[in-house]
């Protein structure tokens, strides 16, 4: 076959592996190590696969698991000079959920569900569990408990997609695979529009997930790209496996481009990643990777990450790298927002780093609910109470899947509080001067009472600004998770939206529902940019991305008097040698390897990240 049409540029030169991908026909397998080159070839593959393959109409369609994956391809397909931009269009990248909703959408009421259906949201979902949850405690459960909760949990998720048509994420792949295993039409149909699927990270494919491929392979040409040791997902369900499966399943050619490296040519990190993976290493330094050890207290902690992002930061603008990146990446939910807060006011004055930090979001996403309500003209009768639910929602929703007991309880009495004053209304008293309502009323009035001005980034800040600056700490600590947020600069759509409510209305009537769409659809949104400058986050976030610099960063351990240290936020739980596992390697690997030009290691002095210990150390 010969290889698609090719523009006048500067041409990368095809590895011998990379070529033979090209010539191959039929189901394919490629696998390799991180920055093998797996991502790029399977795009020149589709290019070929539309000029010389496709029907009109007909596209490839390349599945991703996250939408940063699918941003980062996108980008490379953008990247790839070489492949004209009709070719382009016809390169379908989606995420798995996206792939599946529309089946769903269109297709779900054959299986019983009904006609019209939504997407239950990640906050969405923990809202719907927190009463099945807040039966049980949070912690220490025993293993009976813990069936028993899974079990509830399921059984109410069913029951939210079968009576509500609220169908949460975890759903769609099942839902889709008894869709296609029981429609042959529906297969075909798919089949007519994507005749070729690329499936990337395959490894990582659940059961589920699995059960569609299957069906789809029987009329679909597939492309699998695999890295069996880049595999996190083992917890939702990944299978060491999987790979074989395909294998048993169809005739597949494999393809192995496992020994390139391309991310981070001309330096050892692949060779370091490819090191912990054993713990046996092989050399007592690897260019491209640096450690420095800190000591464990707070200030000289983060004062060495910064320092350590000044010094990053410099030799990429000395090397005159364009919209250069540095990934800082730590391994819990905590540290994500210690170290952005630490780099908006670092130690001893040093100066504040910009970045961004990617944390949790539902939290910020139900406070933004309770911002944009407030935004909403109060004239109707039923506004304060859907303030109270947006309310409850927050506290039973903001953990996400790990709701704290504490937060649940706070649902309970503000929901207790609010039916307590509705009863004492009704019977014509006044309410309770030592209500827990009393200062969260005072501050909704305030905002209530706000002029607005049509100017959706003023009247945002300013309903924000009157819940920061209120007597309510329960509104002020929501206010300050709604910054995290960033809701208005997500782009145009959503600004124009509230602008046009105001225009159309005079007023926004409509905020909750514009901004709650807003959320709905980004979980779809396929266009968003990969990031550039610094950026935090937790190291599970990292997969599939690339940074001109990677710094991984731990906690340490804090001493307690009378008792061991408390080590948490470490890379392996409690830096114990007894909790390393495949798993905490992989995972350690892939952080590793997302860097291209360096990736720093930052440990504490006196305790080091076990998975850096040599086997007999
Ligand atoms: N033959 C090649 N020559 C030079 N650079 C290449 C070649 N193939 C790929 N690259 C570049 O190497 C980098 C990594 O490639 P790619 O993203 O395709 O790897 P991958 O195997 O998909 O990685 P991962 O599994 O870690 O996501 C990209 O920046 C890409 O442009």
């Amino acid at each position: 076959m010969k290889q698609p049409q090719l523009r006048k540029q500067k041409q990368m030169e095809l590895t011998k592996g990379q070529q033979d991908v090209l010539q191959a026909d039929g189901h394919l397998l490629v696998t390799g190590g991180p920055g093998s080159g797996k991502t790029t070839i399977s795009i020149l593959k589709a290019a070929q696969v539309v000029e010389q393959t496709l029907q009109p109409g007909q596209k490839v369609l390349f599945l991703s698991f996250a939408r940063a994956t699918v941003s980062r391809v996108v980008e490379a397909i953008e990247y790839e000079q070489k492949i004209p931009s009709e070719q382009k269009k016809r390169i379908d990248v989606q995420t798995y959920h996206s792939f599946f909703w529309r089946i769903l959408k269109t297709h779900g009421y054959l299986i019983g569900l009904p006609r019209r259906l939504s997407i239950l949201t990640p906050p969405g979902e923990a809202i719907a569990l927190s009463s099945v949850r807040s039966g049980l405690p949070a912690r220490s459960l025993t293993d009976e408990q813990k069936e028993a909760k899974k079990a509830a949990e399921k059984a109410e998720l069913l029951r939210l997609a079968n009576q509500e048509g609220r169908v949460c994420f975890d759903l769609y792949a099942p839902y889709v695979g008894d869709l296609l295993h029981g429609s042959s039409r529906i297969r075909s149909l798919i089949a007519a529009k994507y005749p070729v699927i690329i499936l990337d990270e395959f490894q990582d494919t659940n059961d589920s997930q699995w059960r569609i491929v299957q069906t789809l392979g029987e009329f679909c040409r597939l492309i699998a790209l695999a890295d069996p040791e880049q595999r996190i997902y083992d917890w939702i369900g990944a299978d060491p496996a999987r790979l074989d499966h395909l294998r048993g399943e169809f005739r597949v050619s494999d393809f192995d481009l496992s020994t390139d490296n391309h991310r981070s040519a001309g330096t050892e990190i692949a060779l370091f990643g490819n090191d912990l993976l054993t713990g046996n290493f092989r050399q007592s330094t690897y260019k491209g990777i640096e450690f420095e050890c800190f000591n464990p207290f707070a200030d000289p902690a983060m004062t060495m990450l910064v320092t350590t992002v000044y010094a990053a930061r410099k030799r990429l603008a000395e090397a005159k790298i364009k919209n250069w990146s540095i990934a800082i990446l730590v391994p819990t939910k905590k540290m994500t927002r210690l170290v952005s807060d630490a780099l908006r006011q670092p130690p001893a004055g040093m100066t504040a780093v910009t970045h961004l930090a990617v944390i949790e979001m539902e939290a910020a996403v139900l406070g933004a609910e309770i911002i944009a309500l407030l935004m909403q003209s109060a004239s109707y009768a039923r506004h304060f109470a859907q303030f109270i639910g947006l309310l409850c929602n927050y506290y039973q929703g903001k953990g996400g899947n790990e709701p704290t007991k504490k937060a649940l309880q706070e649902a309970a009495s503000i929901r207790k509080a609010y039916e307590e004053a509705l009863a004492l209304q009704a019977s014509g008293k006044g309410a309770r001067k030592n209500s827990i309502l009393v200062n969260i009323k005072a501050v909704y009035e305030q905002a209530c009472a706000l002029e607005l001005t049509g100017d959706p980034d003023k009247d945002w800040r300013a309903v924000r600004h009157t819940l920061e600056d209120g007597a309510c700490s329960r509104l002020k600590e929501i206010a300050s998770e709604v910054r995290n947020v960033r809701i208005l600069e997500r782009g145009m759509q959503l600004r124009q939206a509230l602008s046009q409510d105001w225009r159309d209305n005079g007023g926004y009537q409509n905020a909750l529902t514009i901004t709650q769409q807003a959320f709905v659809q980004e979980h779809f949104a396929t266009n968003s940019k990969p990031e550039s400058g610094v950026i935090v986050m937790n190291m599970h976030k990292a997969k599939g991305k690339q940074f001109d610099e990677v710094i991984i960063f731990e906690g340490w351990p804090i001493k307690r008097k009378g008792q061991p240290p408390y080590n948490a936020d470490r890379i392996v739980r409690f830096n114990s040698k007894d909790k390393i596992d495949t798993q905490t390697r992989q995972n350690f690997r892939v952080s590793v390897t997302r860097g291209k030009r360096q990736t720093t290691i930052l440990t504490p002095k006196t305790d080091p990240c076990v998975l850096l210990l040599d086997n007999d150390e």
